[in-house]
């Protein structure tokens, strides 16, 4: 079974995936394959040079992410632009990681995707759990985390769906308000009822 973990910037997914891990469950993560896509030489690298310029590479002609941030989470024409170049290698890669990982035997894998609903990718999952928090919550972790200023934090949160509408579509919904202890109770609850461990 491949479940396909969700929620939104910032709302816990990688501790999530962290915790997963500490099961044995493998966790095959979409934002650690966008990174990879756009390394130098690689397909997706030379699209996006050629369609954002050289302003978003660095002195070491490295995609300079913050700098690309900054144009796609204030223009959603150009946010599309950008994901029809690096989504489909992100999903080529998270399908072929997760078949290695069933055929090596895994009875369950997760596909951290932070974008499964917005990019309607739930045909590539079997069950979604979705990492819900309180948008002051979200906000206050996303700033704290990533030092980000508030128009900062506050973009990348509007390029999202918002995420009580993702609520409404996950088969299981995990509250992160509180700490890290409560999280990971809630975590081992869901994994028993849906048997996977
Ligand atoms: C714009 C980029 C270079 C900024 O890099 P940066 O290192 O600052 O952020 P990072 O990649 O760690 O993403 C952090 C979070 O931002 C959110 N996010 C990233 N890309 C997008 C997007 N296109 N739309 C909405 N939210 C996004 C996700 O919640 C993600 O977990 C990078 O996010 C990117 O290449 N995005 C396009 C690919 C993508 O959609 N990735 C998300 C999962 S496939
Ligand atoms: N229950 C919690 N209590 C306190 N801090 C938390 C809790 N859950 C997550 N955090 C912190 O909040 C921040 C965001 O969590 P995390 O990085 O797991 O989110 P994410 O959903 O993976 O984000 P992104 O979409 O940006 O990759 C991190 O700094 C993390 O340590």
């Amino acid at each position: 079974m491949i479940i396909g973990l969700t929620g939104g910037i910032a709302s816990g997914k990688s501790t999530v995936s962290n915790l997963l891990r500490s099961y044995n469950i493998p966790v095959v993560d979409a934002d650690l394959i966008a990174r990879q896509v756009v390394e130098q030489g690689q397909p997706a690298y030379v699209k996006i040079v050629e369609n954002f310029g050289i302003e978003v590479i660095d002195e070491e002609k490295n995609l300079d992410r913050k700098k690309l941030g900054s144009v796609i989470f204030n223009d959603s024409a150009k946010r599309k632009v950008l994901n029809e170049i690096v989504h489909p290698a992100v999903r080529h890669e998270m399908k072929s990681q997760a078949a290695h990982y069933l055929n090596d035997g895994f009875s369950h894998v997760v596909m951290d995707i932070p974008l499964l609903f917005e990019s309607d990718l739930t045909h590539m999952v079997d069950r979604t759990l979705l990492i819900f928090v309180d948008d002051e919550v979200q906000f206050s972790r996303l700033v704290m985390r990533d030092q980000f200023t508030e128009d900062e934090a506050r973009s990348r949160i509007a390029s999202q769906m918002p995420l009580k509408d993702k609520v409404k579509l996950a088969d299981a919904v995990i509250t992160n308000n509180g700490s890290l202890e409560e999280l990971k109770v809630k975590l081992e609850a869901q994994l028993k009822e849906w048997n996977i461990i």
